[in-house]
């Protein structure tokens, strides 16, 4: 479970103050599939960012299975999210250098333990890391590079390595960006399997036809909450008619 609340997010420069997220109360509960929707610039990647620990609001308070984190030091934050959080990103961030097996095993190389308790040795890490890319059906390809890939395949690398440490959740910014529909679909059907098997998945789309695939979309607009909508029936949450949709308000204007 995520919890945000009363979160704001300013960024400082010398010369200007940009309030990126004022006013975020959003519970995401175990097991959901939720969207974030909005024009560019609207605080989308801020508020992964928060979600993913990567960066801490200026004010309110941030959940995460139950811990709240504010009080965390950078070491335990490291902990908490290299154990519970698997990040998925529009260009893949893939080492090139590195064969496919190689990049999904680097969530394992900084545990202390492994995916399930004792010190992942390398024989442990290459099963964990083989099993991932099986259930991405890329175990034909562990031995390749990035390079000899095809966008699609290193995006399922992606998601090999953003689950090989069985995190609780997995934040993805924009995962089908980079792909054509038929790839986009591929991916998204990936992570709804993934969702089916109890990952919590929150993914920025621009594409409304993925946003779509999910349960609820939160849309933001200038930083603010404008919309948060259930869009499938889903009755593990007790809803059972998309007519649930509770949208706050439409922005009346959107940048785009
Ligand atoms: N490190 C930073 N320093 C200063 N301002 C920032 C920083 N990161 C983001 N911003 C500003 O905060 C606001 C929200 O940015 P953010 O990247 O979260 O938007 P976004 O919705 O993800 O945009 P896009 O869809 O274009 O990726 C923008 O006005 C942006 O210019």
């Amino acid at each position: 479970m995520i919890k945000l609340t009363n979160i704001e997010k300013v960024y400082r420069t010398s010369s200007i103050e940009t309030l990126a997220l004022t006013n975020i109360n959003l519970t995401i509960n175990a097991g959901e599939f939720i969207s974030i929707m909005g024009p560019s610039g609207c605080g989308k990647s801020t508020l992964m960012n928060l979600m993913g620990l990567l960066d801490a609001p200026s004010a309110g308070q941030v959940e995460i299975d139950g811990r709240i984190v504010m009080q965390y030091r950078d070491k335990e934050l490291a902990l908490l999210r290299n154990q519970q959080i698997g990040f998925i990103f529009q260009s893949f961030h893939l080492i090139n250098d590195l064969s496919v097996l190689d990049n999904v095993e680097i969530p394992l190389l900084y545990r202390k333990g492994d995916a399930t308790g004792p010190r992942s040795v390398g024989a442990s890490r290459r099963q964990l890391a083989q099993e991932a890319l099986e259930k991405v059906g890329l175990s034909n390809r562990m031995k390749h590079f990035p390079g000899q890939l095809s966008g699609g395949q290193k995006q399922r690398v992606a998601i090999a390595r953003a689950i090989v440490g069985r995190p609780s959740i997995i934040l993805a910014d924009e995962p089908t960006g980079n792909l054509d529909s038929a790839m986009g679909n591929e991916i998204m059907a990936i992570l709804q399997q993934l969702n089916t098997e109890g990952s919590t998945i929150v993914m920025v789309t621009h594409d409304e036809t993925m946003a779509k695939k999910t349960h609820r979309l939160i849309r933001l607009f200038d930083g603010a909450m404008v919309g948060d909508s259930k869009l499938i029936s889903d009755l593990r949450f007790g809803i059972s008619d998309v007519s649930a949709g509770n949208v706050i308000s439409e922005p009346s204007n959107p940048k785009s």
